[in-house]
């Protein structure tokens, strides 16, 4: 199978559709972090009537001309009993109550002077002043938050006030994470020979997976051992709606994820993209299941991570990939490596409204190099017809954090 064009690999990924989304009814109380799966549509007016937004004096507007009105009542929030307010009167009425039948106009506590039982008028208010007219809000039948929003402080602030105690959202995928390779150490494992390394590309997805909201199931290390890789694989795909593996996809006489993805009962969507990094990834779909096998170096990993398993959690949630594509200027020249499309760590620097992009601190050299992800970083985006760059040009860069 001929390495496939970068776009082509996008287009087949978003083109995928969900056979069956996986949703459930949470509590509002813990439902921030989700992808709200109902559109949100008011019941009812809010406010249900007219309400004071200040403290002050409910009047007939007409009535200020008078310049002295006597106060008949007070009408604090909450108040159920409105009293009726008569001409040539005012009731007493604070921020949050009800507007008095008979009312309508709000004059501050500031505007009035109080004599005894009586206020003089000492700057009067246009009509309708101050009064929060039925609707303020929202009004009935008037759609607040589309399905597919994700739920942050304000759907909750919102969604409370509706009196939403539970909210339908998409499940947030399982998402099963798995490193292959003889020389992985797991965090903390004792190392007994040089040959050793240590595994960071399953703690980094973990962390990518949590971060764009899915739930990430740590599966460790699995050595190159076809069988236990396979056994590994198949109790992923029991408890997970994605399965991520990392190393064994290239061309060595250990790379065994390759094969046990092709004997896997799935279809393989691609295997082989034109990028840098990356270029051996592997994406099959099984049901509503989907395998991604990513290639073992760290900085390549984490790369396709970003690239093909992030839209993947937002598809299975149907909402949007958040990672965006800006443009940026570049500071010094980039040098292309390849005829393939790369996606280049840089720093992302936002100034005075622009973005910036230059290199300092990164290191050249081969994809392993993880380091290049600290910083303030993006990746710069350039495709595979693309070449090298001068200072002073336009990039697309990838805001990954
Ligand atoms: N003759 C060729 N050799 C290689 C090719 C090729 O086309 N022809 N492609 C290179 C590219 S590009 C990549 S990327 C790697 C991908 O290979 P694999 O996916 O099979 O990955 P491994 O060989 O298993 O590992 C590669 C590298 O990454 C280290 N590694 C693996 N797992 C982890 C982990 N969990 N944490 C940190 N580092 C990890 C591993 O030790 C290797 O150094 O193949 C090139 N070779
Ligand atoms: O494709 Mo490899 O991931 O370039 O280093």
């Amino acid at each position: 199978m001929s390495f496939m064009h970068f776009d082509e690999s996008m287009k087949i990924l978003n083109e995928q559709q969900i056979g069956t989304y996986k949703m459930e009814r949470r509590p509002l109380l813990s439902a921030r972090g989700y992808i709200l799966a109902e559109d949100i549509v008011a019941e009812e007016n809010s406010p249900e009537a007219p309400t004071s937004g200040m403290d002050g004096y409910a009047v007939r507007h007409e009535d200020l001309a008078l310049g002295r009105l006597k106060i008949s009542g007070i009408n604090p929030a909450g108040n159920s009993e409105l009293e009726e307010l008569r001409p040539g009167e005012a009731i007493k009425t604070f921020t949050g109550s009800l507007m008095p039948p008979g009312s309508d106009t709000l004059i501050p506590i500031e505007n009035v002077t109080v004599e005894g039982d009586e206020i003089i008028i000492d700057e009067p208010v246009p009509y309708g002043f101050s009064v929060r007219p039925v609707g303020e809000n929202y009004v009935e039948g008037e759609r607040l938050i589309a399905a597919g929003t994700p739920i942050d402080y304000p759907q909750i602030g919102v969604l409370s006030s509706l009196n939403r105690c539970h909210v339908t959202v998409y499940a947030k995928p399982r998402v099963a994470i798995l490193a292959t390779g003889s020389e992985l150490l797991e965090l903390g494992e004792p190392q007994s020979h040089t040959g050793q390394i240590r595994s960071s590309n399953n703690y980094t997805i973990g962390a990518i997976v949590e971060r764009y909201g899915a739930e990430a199931i740590h599966m460790g290390c699995v050595g190159d051992d076809r069988k236990r890789i396979a056994a590994a694989v198949d109790n992923a795909l029991v408890q997970a709606d994605i399965v991520v593996s990392t190393g064994g996809v290239s061309v060595g006489d250990f790379d065994f994820v390759k094969d046990v993805v092709y004997a896997l009962d799935a279809e393989v969507l691609f295997k082989g993209v034109r990028i840098k990094p990356g270029q051996h990834i592997m994406v099959a779909r099984r049901g509503d299941q989907f395998i991604v096998a990513l290639p073992g170096f760290a900085y390549s990993s984490t790369v396709t991570a970003l690239l093909y398993v992030v839209p993947l959690i937002m598809k299975l949630q149907n909402t949007q990939n958040p990672i965006e594509r800006v443009r940026a200027t570049l500071r010094e020249p980039f040098k292309k490596r390849s005829k393939k499309a790369e996606f280049t760590a840089c720093n992302l620097r936002l100034e005075s409204g622009e973005y910036f992009v230059d290199f300092q601190g990164k290191k050249s050299g081969t994809s392993a190099i993880l380091t290049n992800m600290l910083g303030p970083v993006g990746l710069l985006y350039t495709s595979e017809d693309e070449g090298d760059k001068d200072a002073g040009e336009t990039v697309e860069v990838l805001k990954i954090l």
